[in-house]
This record gives C-alpha cells, sequence and structure tokens, in this order.
C-alpha cells in the first residue's frame, strides 16, 4: 500500500531520533515537517501549550484529537509521575502510527490512545476509563466538533471548577462558534494566546477556557 505522509514521518523518526527521548522525537517531527507540511501542533505553538500545561499541573488530561501522537509527546512528558493522559482519535491509522511514535519517545505508560468517535468515547470515559474529572483538556480534532465536544464534556460531569480547556487554530482554520460559546456562556475565563501556523507565518490563535464550576 501506497505509505502516507504519516507513515513517512514515522519512519523518519524511527530511522534519525533517540529511542526514549521525547525531545529528538519531536525534533524530528519538526524538521520532516519543514518539508512535508503537517498539522502538528509544532514547534511555536507547542511552548504555549506547555506553559499553559505547566501552570496547571494537571493530574488527569484529555487529548481530542491525537493524530500522529506529537502533542500528546510534548504534554505527557511533563506530567508528573502517577499522572494520566487519555487522548481521543478518530482515524485508526493515525492511532497507530500515533501509538508507535508514542511508544518510541517512551511516553506509552503515560499516555492512552482511545481510538474513536469522541462524542462516542466521552460519555465512557467514567465507567470506562476511571475519570473522575479532567484537570486539563487539549481541543485539537475538528473546529466543527470544539463546541459540541465540550458541551458533551458539561454535560458528562467531566469538568470541575478551574478545569482548563485548550484549544488550536481558533484563528485558523478558526472555531467561530466555539470561541462564541466559551466566551458568552457564562462558564468560562476565556484568554487568547496569538501565534501562529505551525510551519508557516499564517497567524492563529489558541484559546484557553478555564471552567468556572
Ligand atoms: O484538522 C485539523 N485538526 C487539528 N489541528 C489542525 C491544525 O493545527 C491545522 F493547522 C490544520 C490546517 C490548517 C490550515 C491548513 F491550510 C491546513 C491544515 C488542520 C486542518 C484543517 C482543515 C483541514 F481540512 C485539514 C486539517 C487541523
Ligand atoms: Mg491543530
Amino acid at each position: 500500500m501506497a505509505d502516507s505522509k504519516e507513515q513517512r514521518t514515522l519512519d523518519y523518526v524511527l530511522q534519525n531520533a533517540v529511542r526514549g527521548d521525547p525531545q529528538s522525537v519531536l525534533d524530528f517531527i519538526d524538521k520532516f515537517s519543514e518539508n512535508e507540511w503537517a498539522m502538528h501542533v509544532g514547534n511555536v505553538k507547542g511552548p504555549i501549550v506547555e506553559k499553559v500545561v505547566t501552570e496547571t499541573d494537571p493530574s488527569t488530561c484529555l487529548e481530542l484529537g491525537t493524530y500522529c501522537g506529537y502533542s500528546a509527546i510534548r504534554i505527557s512528558r511533563l506530567l508528573k509521575p502517577g499522572t494520566r493522559f487519555l487522548t481521543i482519535e478518530s482515524c485508526p491509522a493515525n492511532a497507530a502510527i500515533a501509538q508507535q511514535m508514542i511508544d518510541f519517545a517512551g511516553m506509552q505508560d503515560k499516555v492512552k490512545i482511545l481510538q474513536g468517535s469522541s462524542q462516542e468515547i466521552i460519555p465512557r470515559l467514567k465507567a470506562d476509563h476511571q475519570v473522575e474529572t479532567l484537570d486539563f483538556v487539549f481541543i485539537d480534532h475538528w473546529s466543527e466538533c470544539y463546541t459540541p465536544d465540550t458541551k458533551l464534556l458539561e454535560e458528562c460531569g467531566l469538568l470541575r471548577k478551574g478545569s482548563v480547556l485548550l484549544a488550536d487554530n481558533v484563528v485558523y482554520p478558526g472555531a467561530p462558534d466555539f470561541l462564541e460559546y466559551v466566551r458568552t456562556s457564562g462558564r468560562y475565563d476565556c484568554t487568547n494566546f496569538p501565534t501562529h501556523l505551525q510551519y508557516s507565518k499564517k497567524e492563529d490563535a489558541l484559546e484557553k477556557a478555564v471552567y468556572r464550576g
């Protein structure tokens, strides 16, 4: 079967990065993506994500949109022992690539990939994955799903006072209904982080929304 950009990225990492070294894996994914653009959160937005994670000091994290595992590796390497990083990926092929990337980076004990639809998996997090509430949620799957999934997290009792949502791409491609919801619902305290699209000069932004409980 013709290989995909994601498979080529994984092969490049396996051939060049240092096994068990998350930074090395991130560096080689970034290096590969300079030649073949890909939607990893990247090395410009990455530090903003890391700053929010470090400030939050989360115990239970959820990511919507694993892709190849880049942000899962970037975030999970910061988490203290005993914490958990659950990440939902709808595409089976991407989930398989991500699992290999995460394993190679040595993050497999912290990161659990849940392959399927976020709308189906989110309501099962408490029963199937022993989640009580989420401390940090990185939203980076599909802008049309940002708002329905945020509302679902609320409805399923997965957010508590102080839960932090951080959404990618709120400027490019954009998530206008999500911004409208978190900024006007009265349920969140929002902060916008202007930045640039990964591996590009185009403008983008991350939005942080802290649940008021
Ligand atoms: O879909 C995504 N999920 C998560 N993060 C993404 C991200 O960080 C991106 F930068 C892009 C992006 C933006 C601009 C562009 F030109 C290409 C891709 C996408 C995206 C948007 C529309 C699509 F049809 C395909 C991919 C995503
Ligand atoms: Mg993104």
